[in-house]
C-alpha cells in the first residue's frame, strides 16, 4: 500500500522533479542550437567565446546566455575529448551554474559537467576555480579538461604544492584554475601575510565548483588550516606559573576526568587573583575576569592539568630531559609528538626540563570560511543526500539529484557478516578465487596499507596473482587503475580507490595503445590505434560476460559515503558490476559503534564457525551506527563553525584593511588620523574632561607625549597658561606633532616616507593579529572554565572576544604611531645590519610556512639546517650590505660578494 507521503509525492512530484523539469525547456534549447555549432569552425568556437564574452560583459545576464555557452562547450568537448555531454550531464551543469550541489552517481562523468558552468562563468572575466580533493586529480582534470577550455580560446591553470611563486601568480590568473581546497585555502593565508599586491597569488573569489563535495566541505571541514611559526621565548611565565600550583589546595579546583579538564572554584579564583597580584604576573588594576587576563588564567589552568591529569610514568616519560609523551593505546613512545596550547611547557616545567618554545598560530582559516568567500558556490558528488541539512544550514547550499544517464546494472549484495576477523579474511580469500576463476575482475577494499599487505600476502599463499594500490605504491597509481578492470585481473586498494578511479572495463584503451606504439615505434600509429580499438572491444565484451567489475570491500568506514563511493568503481556509465562487503564482529566500526543488540540477535541466530550472516536487518543496523557516527561529528564541526564565526567576522575586518592598505598610494591621511586619536587619548588621560587645572598632569603629559610622539614639546608651561584648555592643547600637540612629522617626511624624502608608513602599519597589524589570535585561542580554552556555571561560553567568548578585537586596534593605533615618530633615517652600517636581519627573518618564515604547509611541524633548526659556513653553494642569496655567512665580519660585497 502507498503511504500518502509517497502518494502525494506520485501526484505532485517532488521538489526535486519539480526542479528537474525546470530544466527541460533549457536543455532542448542547448540542443536545438547543436547543428548550428557543430557547423562553426574550430576558429568558430573561439569566436563565439569572444562574442559571449562581450555580451557578458556588456550586462546580458549568465542565464541569458547559457543555452549559446553550454552548446559551445559541448561541442568543443565533442572535438578536443571525443565526449559529448549527455542530456543529464548539462543539466547537472545548469544546476551547478544555480549555485546548488549537482549530486550525480559515481561514474556519471562529473569532470567534464563541470566544464559546462566553469565556461558560461569564466565569460565575465572573473576565474573560477574547480577544487579537488588530491592534486593527482587536478593535475589530471586540467590536462584533460583544459583541451576542451582550449578549444574554446580560454586558459587553464593548476596549483600544485611547492609551485614558485610566479607561475602560481600566472596559474590564478587563467580563466579556470583547478586547485585542492588545502592549496588555496593555504594561498588565502599566505595571500594575506604579504606586503604588496603584486606578490599576492589570488585574485578574489567569484564563482568556485567544488568537486566531491561533501569530502571537501564536510569531512575535511573539521580540521582548520593553520600556518604556525615559533613564539617569543616565555620560559619564565611558565616557571613562575608553575611555583603557584603546589599551593593550592583542594577545595580551590575541581577535576573532571573523564573529559581532562579541571575549574577553579569561586575560592580557588580568590586565591589565584590574589597570589597572581602578588607574584607580579597580574596588574594590580586588573581583575581575574577582565579580558586582558586570558592569557594568564589559561596558563594557570594548563599548570594545573599538568599537575593534576598528567602523570610521570604514565602519561608521559622523562628521558634526556625532554617530556615524551606515552600513547595511551599502544603504551609506546611517540617522541616528537607534543600537547598544544602550552601543556607541554606546563609539563615541561613541573619536571624542571628545558621548556621549548611553543609554535604558534600565524593565520588560520577553516575550509567553511574559506568557501564562504566566494560569491557563488556550487558542488558536485556522488552521495550528498546524507549530508543535506548541513549543506544548507552552513553554506545555503541545496542538493539536487541528477538522474543516471542508463540505469544502474550493478547488484548491491547485502552485508556479510562473520564472527572472526580471521573467518572474514578466509572467506574473503575464497570469493577472490570464485570470482577470479571466471575472470571477473575484483577491487578489493581495504581500510589500511598495512591491511592492503597483510591481505596481499594471503592472496600470494593461495597463490592469486593480484596487484596492491595503496599510498607506497603512488607512483604506479596510473597504471594499476589502467589495469584493473582487464579480464582476471585482482587489485587490492586503500581508499586511495574513491573519487576520480575510472576502472575502464576490459582495461583502459588508451594505455594499450600507447603501450603498444611504444613497443612497435617503427609501425603506424594510426593502423596500431584501429587494430588496439578492435582487440579492446573484445576485452570489454569479455569482461562484461563475466559479470563486470566486483568490488569486494572488507570493512566498513565510519562514514557510509566513503562505502558509497568504494562501490561507485563499479557499474559506471550503466556497466554490469557487482558488489558486496564482508565484515567481522571484531572490526573497528563494529566493536565501537555496532549496538550489543546486534551482537545479541547475531548470536541468537546461531553463527557457526566460518559461516557469515547475511539480512538487510544486518545491513539497517550498522548504517544507523554509521548515522550515529555521522551526527556526532556533524556536532562537533557545527559548534567549531560557531567559534570560528567571531574569529572569522575579525578575520575579515582585517584582511579587508591589510587589503586597502596595499592598495592605497598615500597613507599619510589614515596615519595622521592613527596620531590624532592618540592625542586626544593622551589628552583625556592627563587632564580629565571636566576637571580642574590643578588637578593636570603637565609632567606626565610631557613625557608622553616624548614617548608616543616622539616631541619634546614645554605642556607644562602650556597648562600653566591663562584660559588655555585640553581643547588648546590638543591643538598644540597635533600642531607639533605634525610638523615634526613633516620635518621628518622631508628628511627622507616624500616616497619614502609614503613607503615607510605602508610597511610599518603591515607589519604592526600583522604583529598585533598574531597576537589576538593567540589570545583568541587561549580564551576559547578558558571561558569554559570560568566559575559563572550559568552562562553560556559561546557567548562569553563572542562579547570577550570583541573586547579584545577593539583593545587590539586600540594599541594598533598607538604602536603605529609611537613606530613612525621614532623612525629616522638609518647609517649605511645600520641599514645593512637590517637588511641582513629581514632576509633571515623572511627565509625562517618562508621555510616554516613550507613546513607548515606540508603537514609537518615546523622544526625552529630547519631553517640552520643544510647551511654551511663553509660552503658557498649553500648561502642563498646574501644581500650585498649584508655581513658575509663565511663569518669574515666583512660586508658581503667586500669578501665573497666580490668574487661573483
Ligand atoms: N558524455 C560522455 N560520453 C561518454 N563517456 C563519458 C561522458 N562523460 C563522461 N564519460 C566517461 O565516464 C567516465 C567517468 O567519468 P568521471 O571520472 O568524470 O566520473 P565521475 O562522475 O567523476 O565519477 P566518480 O565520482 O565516481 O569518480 C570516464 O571514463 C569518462 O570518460
Amino acid at each position: 500500500m502507498l503511504g500518502f507521503g509517497t502518494l502525494t509525492k506520485k501526484v505532485f512530484g517532488t521538489p526535486n522533479d519539480r526542479k528537474i523539469k525546470a530544466t527541460r525547456p533549457i536543455i532542448d534549447k542547448i540542443n536545438a542550437l547543436e547543428p548550428e555549432f557543430e557547423a562553426l569552425s574550430d576558429e568558430g568556437l573561439k569566436d563565439k567565446t569572444t562574442e559571449l564574452s562581450d555580451r557578458a560583459k556588456g550586462g546580458e545576464s549568465l542565464d541569458d546566455l547559457l543555452p549559446e555557452a553550454f552548446a559551445n562547450c559541448r561541442e568543443a568537448a565533442k572535438r578536443a575529448l571525443g565526449l559529448r555531454a549527455f542530456d543529464v550531464q548539462l543539466m547537472g551543469g545548469i544546476f551547478l551554474h544555480q549555485g546548488n550541489i549537482s549530486e550525480m552517481k559515481t561514474g556519471e562523468g562529473k569532470t567534464l559537467v563541470a566544464t559546462l558552468p566553469a565556461y558560461l562563468n569564466a565569460l565575465t572575466g572573473k576565474g573560477v576555480h574547480i577544487v579537488t580533493v588530491n592534486d593527482y586529480l587536478a593535475k589530471r582534470d586540467a590536462e584533460w579538461m583544459g583541451k576542451v577550455y582550449g578549444a574554446l580560446g580560454l586558459t587553464t591553470g593548476v596549483i600544485y604544492p611547492q609551485q614558485p611563486e610566479a607561475e602560481k601568480r600566472d596559474a590564478y590568473r587563467c580563466d579556470v584554475t583547478y586547485a585542492t581546497n588545502n592549496e588555496l585555502g593555504f594561498d588565502y593565508l599566505r595571500d594575506n601575510m604579504k606586503s604588496s599586491l603584486d606578490e599576492m597569488a589570488q585574485r578574489g573569489h567569484g564563482f568556485a565548483i567544488v568537486d566531491e563535495v561533501d569530502s571537501i566541505l564536510i569531512d575535511e571541514a573539521r580540521t582548520p588550516l593553520i600556518i604556525s611559526g615559533p613564539s617569543q621565548d616565555r620560559s619564565e611565565l611558565y616557571v613562575s606559573v608553575d611555583r603557584l600550583i603546589p599551593d593550592l589546595v583542594d577545595d580551590h579546583f575541581t577535576i573532571d576526568e573523564k573529559t581532562r579538564n579541571v575549574t577553579f572554584t569561586d575560592e580557588g579564583n580568590e586565591w589565584l587573583e590574589e597570589q597572581l597580584k602578588s607574584r607580579g604576573l597580574l596588574p594590580e588594576e586588573q581583575n581575574l575576569y577582565d579580558p586582558e587576563s586570558t592569557t594568564i588564567v589559561h596558563h594557570v589552568n594548563q599548570g594545573l592539568r599538568a599537575h593534576k591529569l598528567f602523570t610521570r610514568d604514565k602519561d608521559y616519560i622523562v628521558r634526556d630531559g625532554d617530556v615524551v609523551l606515552i600513547d595511551e593505546f599502544t603504551g609506546r613512545m611517540m617522541p616528537g609528538r607534543r600537547l598544544s596550547d602550552g601543556l607541554h611547557q606546563a609539563i615541561e616545567a613541573k619536571e624542571g626540563c628545558n621548556i621549548q618554545p611553543e609554535n604558534i598560530t600565524l593565520a588560520s582559516v577553516t575550509f567553511q570560511n574559506y568557501f564562504r568567500l566566494y560569491e557563488k558556490l556550487s558542488g558536485m558528488t556522488g552521495t550528498a543526500v546524507t549530508e543535506a541539512a548541513e549543506f544548507a544550514e552552513i553554506y545555503g547550499l541545496g542538493v539536487v539529484e541528477v538522474p543516471t544517464n542508463q540505469p544502474i546494472a550493478r547488484v548491491d549484495e547485502d552485508d556479510a557478516v562473520y564472527r572472526t576477523t580471521a573467518e572474514k579474511y578466509d572467506a574473503v580469500v575464497e570469493t577472490i578465487r570464485e570470482a577470479n576463476t571466471k575472470g571477473q575482475p575484483l577491487l578489493v577494499g581495504t581500510t589500511s596499507i598495512e591491511k592492503s599487505e597483510l591481505l596481499s600476502e594471503m592472496l600470494t599463499e593461495a597463490g592469486i596473482v593480484h596487484n596492491v594500490l595503496n599510498a607506497r605504491q603512488h607512483e604506479k597509481e596510473a597504471q594499476i587503475i589502467a589495469d584493473a578492470g582487464k579480464f582476471g585481473a585482482v587489485t587490492i586498494a586503500t581508499n586511495m580507490a574513491g573519487r576520480g578511479t575510472d576502472i575502464k572495463l576490459g582495461g583502459n584503451v588508451d594505455f594499450k595503445i600507447m603501450e603498444a606504439i611504444e613497443a612497435d615505434p617503427e609501425a603506424d600509429p594510426e593502423e596500431i590505434r584501429s587494430r588496439i580499438e578492435a582487440e579492446h572491444a573484445e576485452d570489454e565484451k569479455k569482461v562484461k560476460e563475466a559479470g563486470g567489475l566486483f568490488v569486494l570491500a572488507t570493512e566498513r568506514h565510519e562514514s557510509r559515503r566513503i562505502d558509497n563511493q568504494l562501490r561507485g568503481r563499479s557499474g559506471r556509465q550503466g556497466d554490469p558490476g557487482r558488489s558486496a562487503f564482508f565484515l567481522s564482529l571484531e572490526d573497528d566500526l563494529m566493536r565501537i559503534f555496532g549496538s550489543e543488540r546486534l551482537d545479541k540477535v547475531l548470536s541468537k541466530l546461531g553463527m557457526k564457525e566460518g559461516e557469515a550472516i547475511v539480512h538487510p536487518w544486518v545491513n539497517k543496523s550498522l548504517e544507523r551506527a554509521q548515522a550515529k557516527v555521522e551526527a556526532r561529528n556533524f556536532d562537533i564541526r557545527k559548534q567549531l563553525l560557531k567559534y570560528d564565526d567571531v574569529m572569522n567576522e575579525q578575520r575579515k575586518v582585517v584582511f579587508k584593511q591589510r587589503l586597502d592598505i596595499m592598495k592605497a598610494e598615500d597613507l599619510s591621511a589614515i596615519v595622521r588620523d592613527m596620531r590624532n586619536e592618540v592625542i586626544d587619548d593622551l589628552v583625556e588621560t592627563y587632564i580629565p574632561p571636566k576637571s580642574y587645572a590643578d588637578q593636570w598632569d603637565g609632567e606626565g603629559l610631557h613625557a608622553a607625549a616624548q614617548e608616543h610622539l616622539g616631541i619634546d614639546v614645554p605642556v607644562t608651561d602650556w597648562v600653566a597658561e591663562e584660559g588655555v584648555d585640553d581643547e588648546e592643547i590638543t591643538e598644540r600637540l597635533e600642531k607639533a606633532s605634525d610638523e615634526f612629522m613633516a620635518k621628518k617626511a622631508a628628511a627622507f624624502g616624500p616616497e619614502n616616507m609614503r613607503s615607510i608608513e605602508k610597511q610599518v602599519l603591515l607589519q604592526t597589524i600583522d604583529t598585533k593579529w598574531r597576537e589576538h589570535l593567540l589570545t583568541l585561542e587561549h580564551l576559547r580554552s578558558v571561558v569554559g572554565f570560568r566559575g559563572y556555571a550559568q552562562r553560556d561560553p559561546l557567548n562569553e567568548y563572542k562579547t570577550e572576544g570583541f573586547q579584545l578585537f577593539e583593545g587590539m586596534l586600540d594599541s594598533l593605533r598607538t604602536d603605529v604611531t609611537k613606530t613612525l615618530a621614532q623612525v629616522r633615517p638609518l647609517s649605511e652600517e645600520e641599514q645593512a645590519q637590517m637588511m641582513a636581519q629581514m632576509q633571515q627573518q623572511r627565509q625562517m618564515l618562508d621555510q616554516q610556512t613550507e613546513a607548515a604547509t606540508a603537514g609537518a611541524a615546523p622544526n625552529p633548526e630547519a631553517a640552520a639546517e643544510g647551511f654551511d659556513e663553509n660552503d658557498p653553494s649553500t648561502w642563498g642569496n646574501p644581500g650585498r650590505n649584508a655581513p658575509c655567512p663565511c663569518g669574515s665580519g666583512k660586508k658581503f660585497k667586500h669578501c665573497h660578494g666580490r668574487l661573483q
